[in-house]
Order: C-alpha cells, then structure tokens, then sequence
C-alpha cells in the first residue's frame, strides 16, 4: 500500500514508518516537525536503506496538505498520528490542542475524501475510558468526555467525528486503536522517544536517573488499592504498537473500528523501575510523592479484539522494552540532538 503518514518523525511515527517500509509497503512523511526532529528522518532512512519521502507540512493547513498529496499521491491510506501530546501543556494551552489535534483530523479526513482515499487510521488514547469499574478496558467500555485533560477530551472528539464521517461512505475504512502506554525503542538504536524539554512519562523519567541525568524518580502515589501500592499501566513496546498500525490497514473491513492495542497485562509503577534497573545495570533512586492530579489507579486493556479481527497481538514484555529503551537512551543522551550538535 501507499501510506500517506502524518507525524512520522515522531515516537511512534518513525516506528511506523520502519515497519510499514519492512513490510513491503511506501510511506511518505508529513510533519512539521513542531514536537521532533528531521535527524529522526535520516535515521528511519538509515534502518530501512531507503529514502522514505517527507515534506515539511502543517496538517492544520488544508491548502498545504492538498498540494502536498498532489505532488506526492496517490495514497491507499493515510496513517494519521501528527498531534500534540503534553497533558499538562493541553491543560494550559487547550486552545491549541483542539486546534491542533481536532483540527488536523477534520483536515486528513477531507484529504482522504476529496482525494479518494479508502483508509484512515486515527491514534487515539487508552485514557478515553471513563469507568475504572470496566477494567480490563475492551472497546465497548464506557467512553465519554468527561476526561481530566483538553489532550485525552481532544481525542475523544476525533473519534466521534470518525463516527460520523464514516456513516457519510459505508465503503471506507475508519480505524480509531486506542493505545496503552508505549514504551521501547528500535533495537538499533537509532529512533526513540525524544520528549520536548522536561519529560513528563515515567519512561523517559526512569531512563534518565538510570543515565544520572536526573537524580530520583518520584513515585506519584503509593497508597492505590493494588499489590505494591502503586499505579497499574499497560506498558506496551513501541515496535509492537507499530506492527498494529500496519495489521489494521491490512485487515480492517469497511465501516469504523475502535481497537484497543495494550498487552493486557498490568505493571506497577515499582515493576515497571526493577525492570529497567535489571535492564540497565543501574540503581534508580525514588521518592515517595503524592498522587499526581488527574491520574487514574489502573489503566490497561484487553486486547482480544485487536488478535481476532487484526491478527494482531504485542510480542514484547517490559524487560525487551527496558533493554531497548536503555540502548537508545545510551547511545542517544539527549536524544536526536545529541545527532544534530
Ligand atoms: N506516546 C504516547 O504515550 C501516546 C499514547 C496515546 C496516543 N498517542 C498519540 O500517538 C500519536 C503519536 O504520538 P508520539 O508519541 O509519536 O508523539 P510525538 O510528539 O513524538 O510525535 C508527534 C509528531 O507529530 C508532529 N506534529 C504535531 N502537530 C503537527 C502538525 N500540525 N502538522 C504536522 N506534524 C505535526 C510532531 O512534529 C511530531 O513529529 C499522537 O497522536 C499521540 O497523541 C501517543
Ligand atoms: O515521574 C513520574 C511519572 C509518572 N509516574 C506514574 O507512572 C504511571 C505512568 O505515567 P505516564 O505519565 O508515563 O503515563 P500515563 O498513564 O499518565 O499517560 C500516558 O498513557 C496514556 C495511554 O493510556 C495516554 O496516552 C497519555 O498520553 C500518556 O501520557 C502513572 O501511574 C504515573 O503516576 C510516576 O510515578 N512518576
């Protein structure tokens, strides 16, 4: 297929963009590259041994993204993950996460109509659930706007104006996945997550007081209602989160889809730590601190849909995901600017 990707210089954009290319099909990249860096191209080029196209585009901007597909179509499918995705920036910033977030996908779901292209696949959140009565999460759990932040609400009202657009043509493919928390990095070393300024994710946190770039972890809240006392996630690898993008272009029907894409198996906020201190060799030091604002107990999925209708299903566990991310975080100190000094 031809794959038009948005936000492909990003975590889970370079990811994709590798495996679709593995898999036998053309990507071409369109990013601006606001929340990453042109270096990532290079390396997606680098792992692949080809030369993924890519324009600097806003996807906000529908005369641009015209232009762009003219001059680089036709697509089979566009693989819309360019978003904004700073939960507490989105707290202080919401006009511009829904201008961004809704806004772009109002723009791509036009493009895939005037330009007669039959797939879109939308990344959307596991955190879109509402009812921690309803885990483990399946995609008939109870949703709703009624979510902490405009990040999570923003991409709620995607998902809703899919809905809508799909019943405009029963013969296009919607595909909403809901992701779990991705963790992970290419084992080459060479794509990974590279948070803008401070890192908010435990992820990112861990591997940099793993490198001693930050002094101590702080544990937001140990007094849940789970074993250890702290917060339960669906920690999933990156390369599998990128390998269920491509299951759902190949595999979707017609009509649109929500799928969770998670591991379904809950680790604490201390495993997630052991796993990485095992992974890396190094002592992560932690301190106790109290819940963080907004955070929910537990968060994970079952991810069944995904494997009977996809054919999907994560192969990684957390260890595989500490062990690459330890080798990204090494090679990569301070990300794709350790590459572009
Ligand atoms: N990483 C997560 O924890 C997570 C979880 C659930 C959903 N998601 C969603 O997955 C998608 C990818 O996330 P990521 O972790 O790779 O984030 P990222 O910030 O690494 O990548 C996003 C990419 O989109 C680009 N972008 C943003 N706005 C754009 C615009 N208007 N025009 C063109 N490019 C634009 C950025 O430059 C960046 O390259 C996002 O939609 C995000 O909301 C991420
Ligand atoms: O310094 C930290 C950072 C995080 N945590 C804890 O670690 C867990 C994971 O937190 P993250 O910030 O890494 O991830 P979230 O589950 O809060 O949210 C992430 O995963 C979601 C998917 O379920 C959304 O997509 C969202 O965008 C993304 O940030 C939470 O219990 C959090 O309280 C800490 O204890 N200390």
């Amino acid at each position: 297929m031809r794959v038009l990707l948005t936000g492909g210089a990003g975590y889970i954009g370079a990811h994709t963009a590798v495996e679709l290319v593995a898999a036998g099909h053309e990507a071409v990249i369109f990013d601006d590259f606001s929340c990453s860096s042109p270096v990532a191209i290079g390396r997606i080029n680098e792992i692949t041994g080809t030369t993924v196209p890519f324009r600097e585009i806003d996807v906000t901007d529908a005369d641009a993204v015209r232009a762009g597909i003219e001059e680089t179509g036709p697509f089979d499918a566009i693989i819309h993950l360019a978003a904004r995705k700073a939960i507490g920036e989105s707290v202080s910033m919401p006009l511009e996460y829904y201008a961004n977030n809704v806004g772009s996908t109002l723009v791509m779901l036009g493009a895939m109509r005037d330009h007669g292209i039959g797939t879109f696949l939308f990344s959307g959140t596991g955190t879109v659930y509402t009812h921690q009565e309803d885990l483990p999460f399946v995609e008939t759990s109870r949703t709703g706007l009624d979510l902490p932040n405009p990040y999570s609400k923003s991409k709620r009202m995607c998902e809703e104006v899919m809905r809508d657009f799909a019943r405009t043509d029963p013969d296009k493919r919607l595909i909403g996945l809901r992701y779990f928390n991705p963790i992970g990095a290419h084992d080459s070393g060479l794509i990974g997550e590279d948070p803008q300024g401070i890192p908010n994710n435990l992820m990112p946190i861990v591997a940099r007081v793993a490198a001693g770039i930050l002094p101590q972890v702080s544990v937001f809240g140990r007094d849940y209602d789970t074993a250890d006392g702290t917060a339960l996630r669906d920690y999933i690898h990156v390369v599998d989160l990128a390998k269920g993008h491509l299951a759902a272009i190949e595999n979707a029907e017609p009509g649109m889809a929500f799928f969770n894409l998670g591991t379904g198996r809950p680790s604490s906020v201390l495993e997630l730590i052991a796993a990485f201190e095992a992974a890396s060799g190094a002592t992560v030091p932690t301190v106790d601190a109290p819940r963080r604002p907004g955070d929910a107990q537990a968060t994970y999925c079952l991810p069944d849909k995904a494997h009977a209708q996809l054919g999907w299903a994560a192969e990684c566990g957390i260890e595989r995901a500490c062990r690459d991310y330890w080798r990204w975080q090494e090679r990569n100190p301070e990300g794709y600017r350790s590459a572009e000094a």
